[in-house]
């Protein structure tokens, strides 16, 4: 029989309580959604990234093949046909130009909004043929996205404590939450080829303004995240995967314990690159403060009082990669 000393037996009790390291992939945090301590990772990864991709999420890959085969159809129109969609008022089909103030990227894409209605009138003009096959696989995507949304929104509320846990997750599932959704088309540039070592941006970097983001892609490369030393990484792209962005509100509600990540998408010179991104937002007289419990005692809240209809109207006259929470934080003098 082997006897151990207190001090390897304080070893062994060390290893058997202590949790295993998060996991990562090419320095991106995976969560595992089936996962009993789910919300732990998700928590951690939310403090130190802002971002971490989503594996066995419970979304059907049916639907997101169907919505990539419908979009693809869409921008495989001919130009006039899909510029009946447009131009975007910010819902509907945009090109190169992306919001109003002058950004520019390689992409198209149709913005839509998802409440009341999963497709604005205007959107629907684009699909003379058969609006309703484009609708239906739009609806049952974002449906289970949401609903996966909902449970990572209550995963990270139980994580960091907060009562009731679906106090983040109830502002997403309000019927007037102001939520909307994105398919982004980034067509090859084969120029690119010959310009050897340059990048051609196809989104600008920027942080989203909502709560969280949740994004799918197709299999081509493109996305980056800056990392805090001012880097870009390169995200691996996995179509049977998503990735979910901290949203600036989300930042506010946890007082900065979460950070938005900056993001951006470069173009490729041979693949099209197709996303799909919810932007779960919350309604528009919601008022985005820290949450109290998050504020510790004699701690202050480092932001400004506003409401999510004030930041998205502030947000609307920026430029992409301009710092939009800055002109809310307390130290700012605007
Ligand atoms: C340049 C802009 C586009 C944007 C509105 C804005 O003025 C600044 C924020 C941008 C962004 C980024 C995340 C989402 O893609 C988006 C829909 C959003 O809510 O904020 C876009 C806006 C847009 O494309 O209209
Ligand atoms: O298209 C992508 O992969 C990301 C785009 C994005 O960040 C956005 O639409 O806000
Ligand atoms: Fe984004």
């Amino acid at each position: 029989m082997v006897v151990l000393s207190r001090p390897a037996l304080g070893q062994f009790s060390l290893i058997k309580t202590c949790k295993p390291p998060a996991t990562f992939f090419h320095g991106i945090p995976v969560v595992d959604l089936s996962d009993p301590d789910a919300k732990t990772s998700i928590v951690k990864a939310c403090e130190d990234f802002g971002f971490f991709k989503v594996v066995n999420h419970g979304v059907p890959m049916e639907f997101m093949a169907k919505l990539e085969a419908e979009a693809l159809n869409f921008f495989n129109l001919p130009q006039s046909e899909k510029d009946r969609a447009g131009p975007p008022d910010p819902f509907g089909y945009g090109s190169k130009r992306i919001g109003p103030n002058g950004d520019v990227g390689w992409i198209e894409y149709l913005l839509l909004k998802t409440t009341p209605d999963i497709i604005s009138n205007k959107s629907l003009s684009a699909f003379p043929e058969n609006p309703e096959i484009f609708r239906s696989a739009v609806e049952k995507y974002v449906t289970a996205v949401k609903k996966m949304s909902f449970e990572l929104l209550e995963l990270m509320a139980d994580g960091l404590g907060i009562e009731p846990r679906n106090a983040l997750s109830k502002l997403l599932r309000d019927e007037k939450s102001d939520s909307c959704f994105r398919l982004n088309h980034y067509p090859p540039c084969p120029e690119l080829g010959a310009l050897s070592g340059r990048n051609l941006i196809g989104f600008g970097e920027h942080t989203d303004p909502q709560i969280i983001s949740v994004l799918r892609s197709n299999n081509t490369s493109g996305f980056q995240i800056s990392l805090r030393d001012g880097t870009w990484l390169s995200v691996p792209p996995d179509q049977n995967s998503f990735f979910i962005n901290v949203g600036d509100s989300l930042q506010v509600m946890t007082n900065g314990r979460f950070k938005s990540l900056k993001h951006r998408v470069l173009a490729d010179p041979r693949k099209t690159r197709l996303s799909m991104i919810y932007f779960g937002g919350p309604p528009l007289n919601e008022k985005i403060a820290p949450l109290p419990c998050l504020v510790a005692q004699g701690e202050e809240s480092l932001y400004k009082e506003f409401t999510w209809w004030e930041y998205k109207t502030s947000a609307y006259k920026s430029r992409l990669a301009d710092n939009r929470l800055g002109l809310f934080e307390k130290s700012s003098s605007h």
